[in-house]
């Protein structure tokens, strides 16, 4: 998967090259190249923004460097086996970044990043790129991020680590949180018996048992009593009022 970012703060960007999606860049398994949106600005002092026409606080980013951005972008990554990117433009009026998303976009092979800042982008570049491009508005949840860098960031590590090869061991992708509905189940590793100071803290015994039909059991009414307890919105409504509504969830 080729990945194509726009910023004007490309060091924003250098988690790409550490842990799992380091490796999967060195591994060839993804292909990222960071551009700084003020190589494509015409002026001395490489302007990117401008005041809102309309009033209004704060600036918004100009059409023009971006349209030469994307153009470029395009232009450098017609060999990938698809003419054009799927643009993700990230902002707190976008699609909701789910589990679900993450997977689709997991399936394409070339993405490129518009990382805004200030008040946004210029409406008439969402425009432009639509005419030539797939555009989706992702949003990372309803608060507000002063650009679109730590979205990218997000993005990046939830479709990379569905890719072939990134995570390790394909099995830890299965029971995560939101793969099926349902939050994870709680980790326990060495030592089963801490010594916290004066408190003795010990791993459920089931864990310790051998017992693998008796662990995935304990470990499926985990995952529905957390879920129950911290996101019921993701239960199906029978199940709030079926053997969960027995539960004594905190
Ligand atoms: N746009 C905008 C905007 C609108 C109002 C106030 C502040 C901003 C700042 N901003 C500029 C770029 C940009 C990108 C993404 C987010 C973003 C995403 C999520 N989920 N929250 N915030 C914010 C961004």
């Amino acid at each position: 998967m080729r990945l194509d970012v726009v910023t004007i703060f490309p060091d924003y960007l250098a988690p790409l090259d550490l842990s799992l999606i380091g490796k999967a860049r060195r591994d060839g398994i993804l292909d990222v190249h960071v551009h700084d949106l003020r190589t494509f600005t015409d002026d001395r002092h490489r302007t990117v923004d401008d005041s809102p026409l309309g009033g209004g606080a704060g600036m918004v980013m100009k059409p023009e460097p971006w349209a030469r951005a994307l153009e470029h972008v395009v232009d450098a990554g017609a060999s990938q086996g698809a003419p054009v990117p799927h643009l993700i433009v990230p902002g707190p009026g976008g699609v909701p970044l789910t589990q679900a998303l993450a997977h689709e976009l997991a399936q394409e092979p070339w993405l490129a990043f518009a990382c805004g800042r200030y008040e946004g982008i210029d409406e008439r570049v969402y425009e432009h790129a639509g005419e030539r491009m797939p555009v989706t508005i992702v949003s990372l949840g309803d608060y507000v991020l002063n650009g679109g860098e730590v979205a990218v960031l997000a993005i990046v590590e939830a479709v990379g680590r569905l890719l072939p090869g990134v995570v390790g061991n394909a099995e830890s992708l299965v029971e995560e949180s939101h793969e099926d509905g349902l939050l994870e189940y709680p980790v326990y590793t060495r030592p089963a018996v801490w010594a916290d100071g004066d408190v003795v803290r010990e791993v459920p015994p089931v864990l310790l048992s051998g017992n693998h039909g008796a662990i995935a059991a304990w470990r499926h009414e985990q995952r529905l009593e957390r879920t129950a307890a911290r996101r019921p919105d993701l239960l199906p409504t029978s199940a709030t009022t079926g053997a969960l509504a027995d539960l004594d969830v905190r």
